[in-house]
């Protein structure tokens, strides 16, 4: 058996699926990110791999321990298994230090000190450890609850959406912190999130969450260029449906322009991004409608261009 796993979890509420036999091994250390649309299950499956919630059938093992839900468990929850929310759940009286001490209340003193030190050092928050909750910003809320929810050294940590409430230079800073700090502790970690850019920063190693079900797992590569669906397909980018093919899809990044080829479309409209500009290209057979990358930046509304692409390129997707 693997270090932590997951083995054929349903849940319902009144008769609606929530998780549909979900399964999934994972090794010690490993980090995963489970991206999925809002309602496709992900809070639901976390609260179950912490002992919260109570599911209809399967089971969760951590290090050969099986995780018992409320309907078992007195006390529900893990000192070993640590869930993080969007919303911080700080205590809002205590300050910086003593929310990450609180959880080390039962330990050594000497210990419980040292611990705190380390993880202040480790998350940059040395300078605000005498200051409350409402004197932060949300990112930095967010990295006391990432550091208290550290403090008992979990074996497992499941963040939820950890990064909904702050703006995306704050994320991304925080993303590239918290990498850095899950590799040099060797923490396993699951992050769910609906945004996969978020999820790609993090970690190469993803789980594609459908209504309840996994609909693909593989690193970020496996996935954008190998992805078996039509949902899985356009996380990662628009795709373009090819005239007269069978299911068959070609990416905006993939599709050449030129001054000759096997498809004419003309420029209907442009749109800066930081890259290169996007193209909407009207299409002469069918007026299909095509989104097309232009690295140069060379074409304007009512251009002609003809489309080429590589056959290795084409995606075969089914719905
Ligand atoms: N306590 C509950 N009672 C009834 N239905 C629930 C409850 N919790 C979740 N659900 C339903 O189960 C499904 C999955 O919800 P869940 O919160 O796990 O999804 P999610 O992917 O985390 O969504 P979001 O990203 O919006 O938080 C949804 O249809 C939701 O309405």
């Amino acid at each position: 058996m693997s270090y932590f796993s997951v083995r054929h979890v349903s849940k319902s509420y009144d008769q609606n699926p929530a998780l549909v036999n979900f399964s999934l091994e994972l090794n010690k250390g490993d980090f995963l990110s489970i991206v999925g649309a809002s309602g496709s299950g992900k809070s639901t499956l976390l609260r179950i791999m912490a002992g919260l919630e109570i599911q209809d059938e399967g089971e969760v093992h951590l290090d050969g321990e099986l995780i018992l839900n409320p309907k078992h468990k007195l006390v529900s929850g893990y000192d070993e298994i640590k869930l993080i929310h969007q919303d911080y759940h700080l205590f809002p009286n205590s300050s910086v230090e003593e929310n990450i001490a609180r959880p080390l209340l039962h330990y050594e003193r000497e210990y419980a000190k040292s611990r705190v030190e380390n993880l202040l050092n480790l998350l940059g928050l040395k300078a605000f450890r005498d200051r409350y909750p409402r004197q932060l910003s949300g990112g930095q809320q967010q990295k006391v609850a990432i550091a208290k929810a550290l403090s008992v050294e979990p074996e497992l940590l499941l963040l939820d959406e950890p990064f909904s409430s702050l703006d995306t230079i704050q994320t991304h800073q925080l993303i590239f912190e918290l990498k850095e700090l899950f590799q040099e502790l060797g923490t396993t970690v699951i992050f769910v999130t609906h945004d996969l850019d978020d999820a790609l920063r993090l970690t190469d190693n993803l789980l594609i969450l459908q209504k309840g079900k996994t609909v693909q797992q593989g690193t970020s590569q496996e996935l954008c260029e190998h992805p078996m669906s039509k949902y899985v397909a356009q996380l990662f980018s628009p795709i373009n449906l090819i005239p007269d093919r069978f299911n068959s899809y070609i990416r905006p990044s993939n599709v050449k322009l030129r001054t000759k080829g096997p498809l004419l479309g003309h420029v209907v409209d442009t749109r800066y991004l930081v890259h290169f500009n996007s193209l909407q290209v009207r299409l002469k057979n069918g007026g299909e409608i095509w989104e097309v990358d232009d690295p140069l930046r060379k074409f304007k509304i009512g251009d002609r261009v003809y489309l080429q692409f590589d056959e290795d390129k084409v995606m075969v997707l089914k719905k």
